[in-house]
């Protein structure tokens, strides 16, 4: 079997090929963008009202994991007011000055769109409450004795913040949002009709079989349905045959998709807690080392898809794996020393 990229099915990872590729499919409407029913009835509802008073719509939190569509949605709040858009993330926002920079430099209406919002420097989090509450800002001039603050008037602007990891916004910024979309991860149907979407815009033909089979295995996530997507069509072109059934099947086998979607990453998590933990309960943490990986990662990209699908359960004394984990990995809890007891 020929080694697979890492980070295939790893939604938080994009190359630039892939983020153009993105760019190009990413819906511009809320009546475009698939699924995500409720969210998008209530982003509906923020946008349009806020129209009809002629204000700019409440700011808006999207909490949930990568690759279901946040940065979408944040262009598609912009394109439905018809503002611009401005993009910048949590980790680029080290300073309250660079916070002050971008605040100040917003046009009435604009749309601020910060991703990864939880990992904002705590300075520059408490510049955003009052901006988001008084769209005003306190800017600090000076060191000790002598400091002064001189306000700033900013333009009302409406804040998209994205998250992976809601639990770690401080209550007071949580708070400020006027609303929160948690999304959640796709099912299959909806998969299907991501994947229509993009084969259509590809020019790629391929027959319904197919599709179902990717829908299956691309962990929920349109950005992993995609990306899959684009492998099967390579294999395709490269065999010269159709993208039927049995060129998904190659093609993923190529790309060590196995059945339920699990990539690498998973695999050795599952692996180490069912080989080297005998199944749990194991610790976050104790888990990451054992494979190498940040504890983050793993709580925010492999843990709710796991958890999802039901091969593991999260208990107070740590994550553990369940009867399913075991058959689909061929192991008996038994030889392995796991009593599971309860589950
Ligand atoms: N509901 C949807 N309908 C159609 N395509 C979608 C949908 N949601 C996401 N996509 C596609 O999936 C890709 C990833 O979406 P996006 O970048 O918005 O995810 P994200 O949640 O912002 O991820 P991250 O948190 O990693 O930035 C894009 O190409 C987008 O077009």
């Amino acid at each position: 079997m020929t080694d697979a990229p890492e980070d295939l099915t790893n939604p938080a990872a994009e190359s630039d090929a892939e983020l153009a590729f993105e760019g190009a499919l990413r819906p511009r409407s809320l009546s475009e963008f698939v699924g995500q029913a409720k969210a998008r009835g209530q982003l509906q509802l923020l946008i349009t009202a806020a129209g009809m008073q002629n204000r700019t719509p409440d700011h808006i939190l999207l909490a949930g994991p990568p690759g279901l569509g946040k940065t979408t949605l944040a262009m598609i709040v912009a394109h439905e007011t018809g503002k611009p858009l401005r993009l910048t993330s949590g980790p680029a926002i080290q300073h309250a000055g660079d916070l002050a920079a971008v605040l100040s430099s917003l046009t009435p209406g604009e749309v601020l769109f910060i991703d990864e919002i939880h990992r904002m420097a705590r300075p520059a989090e408490e510049m955003l409450y009052l901006a988001m509450e008084d769209f005003r800002i306190d800017i600090m001039v000076g060191k000790g004795a002598g400091a002064t603050s001189i306000p700033l008037e900013l333009a009302p602007f409406t804040l998209v913040g994205a998250t992976t990891r809601s639990g770690l916004l401080p209550n007071p910024l949580r708070d400020r949002f006027g609303f929160t979309a948690h999304l959640e991860f796709y099912d299959e149907p909806e998969l299907q009709q991501v994947l229509h979407r993009t084969a259509d815009m590809l020019g790629l033909d391929i027959d319904g079989r197919a599709v179902a089979e990717i829908a299956g295995r691309c962990r929920g996530t349109p950005r992993i349905a995609n990306r899959l997507l684009r492998r099967v069509r390579d294999y395709a072109l490269v065999h010269g045959g159709r993208a039927d059934l049995e060129t998904v099947r190659a093609a993923l086998e190529l790309y060590d998709v196995d059945a339920l979607g699990l990539d690498r990453l998973d695999r050795s998590v599952m692996e180490s807690m069912l080989d080297r933990f005998a199944g749990g309960p194991v610790g976050l943490s104790t888990l990451a080392v054992s494979v190498g990986e940040e504890a983050e990662t793993i709580e925010s990209v492999v843990e709710p898809f796991l958890v999802r699908i039901g091969l593991i359960t999260r208990t107070p004394r740590g994550r553990v794996a369940t009867p399913a984990a075991w058959r689909h990995f061929g192991r008996t809890p038994s030889q392995h020393g796991s009593t599971l007891d309860g589950l």
